[in-house]
């Protein structure tokens, strides 16, 4: 298996105020060459930091990569080369064109005219940009700008695509428009290194992901062998009891045969349970004959959210 990235060890810190945050604690990761890479993880996870160093913006204090051949701290500018980046905030010129960006850009590259020309007008084609082409960047929908700055990425053919949170913002429909595309830069053999807040964006996009908590890598595989971990069904009880009832609730679930795991929280008793529907009636005989007030139940598949919360003790999207 061709890795197009490979980390050992990467760390970062800041001081600030006299204070030392360890954003980045020691992460290894191994993305294959041609996947959807998902970078997964809560606000201040450190991903933002190991996206910089990776893009060669900020030094690493301890650790090494190497990516798309070239080693990070060795040769940074050819490996900037053969990397594309699109940050948070875009790098498109709002005062420009979408063509005026396109072609700046490959020039900044050194493409000559001519190659530059030729490639933005391909991507023109391919983010569907031509009915705004000649059009201010600040005349831009969200959605058009977004595809105006993933282009812009392109623009110098790199192997290995950067995209930092590339959905934020975006309604639905330009969501699922956006995802199309990076689905179809990974057919055309172009690698993506994605973060994103999105459980279901990972889900629905990412080949493999890994999922960073507190500086450190907690979890990395397909999405599919992630929720594997977590073989059977997730119950999700909401109890009307008071705290005394909850404890005796969790106590009494954790040592059924059927619960494989049982945890308490914000109201809510979470069971990882082997069958479903086959424990859905033994559940509410139970509740019942404790004298437990039971306000909702719901049944599901587990989610890369259940994964994190296995992890880490709290819910991806409550931390
Ligand atoms: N330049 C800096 N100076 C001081 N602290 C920093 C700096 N950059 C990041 N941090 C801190 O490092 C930690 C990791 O931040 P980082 O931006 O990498 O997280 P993140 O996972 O990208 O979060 P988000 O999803 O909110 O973008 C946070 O505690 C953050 O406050």
């Amino acid at each position: 298996m061709e890795h197009i990235v490979l980390t050992n060890g990467l760390k970062k810190s800041f001081k600030t105020q006299g204070k030392t945050v360890e954003a980045v604690r020691g992460v290894d990761l191994a993305v294959r060459r041609g996947e959807v890479f998902g970078f997964l993880g809560p606000n201040g996870a450190g991903k933002t930091t190991t996206l910089r160093m990776l893009t060669t913006l900020l030094t690493p204090d301890a650790g090494e990569a190497t990516l798309a051949g070239c080693d990070l701290l060795k040769h940074p500018q050819r490996l900037r080369e053969r990397i594309g980046y699109v940050s948070q905030a875009g790098g498109s010129d709002r005062g420009m064109s979408a063509w005026e960006n396109l072609v700046l850009q490959g020039r900044l590259f050194g493409m000559n005219r001519h190659n530059a020309a030729a490639q933005a007008k391909a991507l023109i084609l391919a983010f569907d940009l031509e009915a705004i082409v000649d059009r201010k960047a600040a005349t831009y929908s969200g959605g058009q700008r977004r595809r105006l700055d993933v282009a812009l990425g392109m623009m110098h053919r790199p192997q290995l695509l950067f995209l930092d949170e590339p959905t934020t913002g975006l309604d639905p429909q330009n969501r699922a428009r956006l995802w199309e595309e990076v689905r179809r830069l990974r057919d055309s053999g172009v690698t993506i290194f994605l973060t994103t807040h999105y459980l279901d964006e990972a889900d629905a996009l990412a080949d493999r992901i890994a999922i960073m908590d507190q500086g450190k890598i907690e979890a990395e595989g397909s999405p599919r062998e992630l929720k594997k971990q977590i073989a059977g069904d997730v119950v999700l009880l909401g109890l009307s009891a008071d705290g005394a009832h909850n404890e005796k609730a969790l106590e009494l679930f954790s040592t059924q045969p059927y619960v494989r795991e049982a945890s308490y929280e914000q109201g809510h008793l979470r069971l990882y349970v082997h069958e479903g529907e086959a424990t859905l009636p033994e559940i509410l005989r139970l509740l019942d004959h404790a004298q437990i007030g039971l306000k909702t139940i719901s049944l599901s598949q587990p989610t890369l959210d259940d994964v994190f919360l296995r992890q880490t003790g709290r819910s991806l999207q409550e931390a």
